[in-house]
């Protein structure tokens, strides 16, 4: 490549990674993936780095993000710099990085390294003067942010008072959107046909840069803090170890879990594993960061004008492929809504064939102008769901056909209704809405009827023996036999099954007969509320709205079901079949699935807690390993904390452990 060829690529790139910085940064809604997007940021870097004499201060690779928009928000200067991290995506480029800070120090590693989580967030700024908080700030270009502090103030875990702590204090962390509310949130853009956000990235920064912050408020947000701007040298902290505790003690959030690691070796040993339990972190992660935990070598070795030279970003491999869009399905939902599902000519991405994709709805539809027979880029979001990053325009051939709305529904035949967007089988018998209403009813997170499967559903409905999942309940033994190969035991089985989930308790209930836009945590929120489903049956549409985390949308979605006679019916016909309509006292449910080590000396006796984490349906054991879900530290933690740390096992505080009771219980329980 000639220098002049070289200049011409370079101009290119840089006008085109400042584009996409612009889609991404400020209008949060990127073109390209990620991995698109740091191709062409590395590609820039290695002809920079070949023809230094290109290299310019106001290229990308020099800089962070993008300029905000003064239209909706207060700029701020930042009182330090923020900065972005490089990245890193093998080992070989890890063990780069640790030999770029051996020659800088000029001594040999291996070097001790604090790991985190690389929670896929916005990092935020929070200014704070004698201990009061002042302002918070978007990072920006790095220089000057946006002022979001009321946005932030509706993060109940961001602390508006501090105890002795530097006079001028800058914390700095992520704010993020946990995967839950990120499907939530979509389904309830979803079923009114609205466009639904790419990625819970985009939806925490959408969310937080909203004008009104009581939107912002139902958003279900939340924050983790790893790093102070001004302060720092204050502190008198040593090493990054040592300053999240730091964060944790004067009352931040520190959400994102951590752990130490010798060496690049080290490092990748536990890369190894958060990778393969990503999908188990309640947010979504794009890898791990990977800091110096030495803060005396960070004065050291300094900044670039980009990143920090003494930590890195290890990113998790983000798998795309290209493949065609075979045909398109329609699906029919429980609540009716009629979901577009590609079929795709078979791709093996990150260890699994992947061959069906959603469309979500015609908005979405429209964005992507996906059409059938278009070659489409896939990955899989968060490691775990598959979905179309984009078309390949270019690869278009003139055949592809534009993806046409049925007019009648799929399973029953019956006229289809459109409202907005959205395309619904407005038949109350129709089969597709029974058969997925009872599947739904019976999953494990509803009333966890285990023996009933899809096939057995199938035949259920086919032989008209339940109608919808009030009828379960009168279901007989006679009934069973027979039907799908079951025998005598498993009939009994499955009897029994049903019989107990009478006593499931209201806030399963809620979820189970799938009340739209309500997942479990809505469910929780609501049984808390109420109490009672009579109660419920009450309500008004401003009494909905003050239940935490509902929405605009999904009150006027909930008030209207609730008003339905037909759910009425069922909901009187659940009652008489004996179907408990009480939230669970003291939320006996709230921590099933969650296993709990104590270390140290708690505040009361370390029975009594265990019997409380017991009773809300935690397990509690005496070591620590990959299973447990938390650590409890209390005062003179044993060797526990340090294996908890070496499995990047997430700890509470006690009073970190009682709050988190409290949020999965709703009001119910206080400790
Ligand atoms: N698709 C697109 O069009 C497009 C455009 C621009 C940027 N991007 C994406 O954004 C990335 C660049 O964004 P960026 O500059 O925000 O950097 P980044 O997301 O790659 O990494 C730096 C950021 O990580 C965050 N972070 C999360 N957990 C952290 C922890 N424990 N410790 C420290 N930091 C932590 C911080 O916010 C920090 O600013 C690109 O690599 C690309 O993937 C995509
Ligand atoms: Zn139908």
């Amino acid at each position: 490549m000639t220098l002049e060829e070289a200049r011409k690529r370079i101009n290119e790139l840089r006008d085109l990674i400042r584009y996409h910085n612009y889609r991404y940064y400020v209008l949060d809604a990127p073109e390209i993936s990620d991995a698109e997007y740091d191709r062409l940021l590395r590609e820039l870097k290695e002809l920079e780095e070949r023809f230094p004499e290109l290299k310019s201060p106001d290229s990308p690779t020099e800089q962070v993000g993008a300029k905000p928009l003064e239209a909706t928000f207060r700029p701020i200067r930042h009182p330090t710099r923020m900065y972005s991290l490089d990245n890193a995506f093998t080992l070989e480029e890890v063990r780069a990085f640790e030999e770029r800070i051996e020659r800088a120090l000029g001594r040999k590693g291996p070097f001790v390294y604090t790991v985190e989580h690389k929670v896929d967030g916005l990092s935020v700024n929070l200014y704070y003067e004698e201990g009061i908080l002042v302002w918070g700030a978007t990072r920006g270009d790095g220089e000057t942010g946006e002022e979001v502090t009321q946005n932030l103030l509706t993060i109940p875990t961001i602390p508006r008072r501090l105890k002795g702590v530097p006079e001028r204090l800058e914390v700095r962390g992520e704010v993020y959107m946990p995967i839950e509310a990120f499907l939530r949130l979509n389904e309830e853009l979803e079923e009114k046909g609205e466009k639904i956000f790419k990625n819970p990235r985009n939806a925490a920064a959408g969310s937080l840069r909203q004008k009104d912050p009581r939107i912002t408020a139902r958003r279900g947000l939340r924050a983790t803090f790893y790093a102070l701007g001004l302060g720092l040298e204050e502190s008198g902290l040593k090493t990054q170890l040592d300053l999240l505790h730091w964060l944790r003690e004067k009352g931040f959030p520190v959400e994102h879990g951590f752990a130490r690691a010798e060496g690049a070796e080290g490092v990748e040993r536990i890369y190894q594993d958060w990778l393969k339990e990503r999908r188990s972190l309640p947010f979504e992660a794009d890898g791990v960061v990977v800091k110096l935990d030495e803060l005396s070598l960070w004065r050291e070795l300094g900044y670039t004008a980009r990143a920090p030279r003494f930590a890195i970003a290890y990113k998790f491999p983000a798998e795309e492929k290209e493949t065609r869009l075979l045909q398109v399905v329609f699906q029919v939902g429980r609540t009716g809504r009629v979901t577009p599902v590609g079929i795709l000519e078979p791709v093996f991405i990150e260890g699994s064939e992947v061959s069906r994709v959603t469309l979500h709805n015609e908005s979405y539809i429209e964005e992507l102008d996906v059409r059938i027979g278009d070659w489409v880029l896939v990955h899989k979001a968060g490691g775990v769901i598959p979905e179309v990053l984009r078309v390949l325009n270019e690869k278009r051939t003139g055949e592809e056909r534009p993806i046409r709305w049925p007019e009648t529904c799929p399973e029953c035949g019956h006229r289809l209704v459109k409202e907005g967007k959205v395309h619904r089988c407005p038949n109350p018998l129709c089969p597709a809405k029974r058969f997925e209403a009872i599947r739904h009813y019976a999953s494990r997170k509803a009333m966890d009827i285990g023996g009933l499967g899809e096939k057995l559903i199938e035949k259920l409905l086919e032989k008209g023996l339940v109608k919808d999942v009030a009828d379960l309940y009168r279901l007989k033994e006679e009934d069973l036999v027979g039907l799908e190969r079951m025998g005598k035991k498993s009939a009994q089985n499955l009897l029994r099954q049903i019989e107990e989930s009478r006593s499931q308790g209201l806030e399963r209930l809620l979820y189970a007969l799938g009340l739209p836009g309500v997942g479990e945590v809505l469910a929780r929120n609501l049984a808390a509320h109420f109490g009672t489903m009579d109660r419920l049956l009450e309500a008004t549409l401003e009494e909905l709205l003050q239940v935490e985390e509902v929405g605009e949308l999904t009150a006027r979605g909930i008030y209207e079901t609730l008003q339905d006679p037909a759910f009425r019916d069922l909901v009187r016909r659940l009652k008489e079949a004996g179907v408990e309509m009480e939230a669970k006292e003291r939320g006996e449910e709230a921590l099933k699935g969650l296993t709990f080590v104590i270390t140290g000396e708690l505040s009361r006796p370390r029975e009594e807690v265990k019997a409380l984490l017991r009773r809300l349906g935690a397990k509690v054991t005496d070591s620590v390993s990959r299973k447990t879900s938390y650590l409890v530290v209390g005062e003179a933690p044993g060797s526990k904390l340090e294996k908890a740390r070496a499995l990047g096992v997430p700890t509470l505080t006690e009073e970190e452990l009682y709050r988190f009771i409290e949020e999965r219980t709703g009001s119910i329980w206080k400790p």
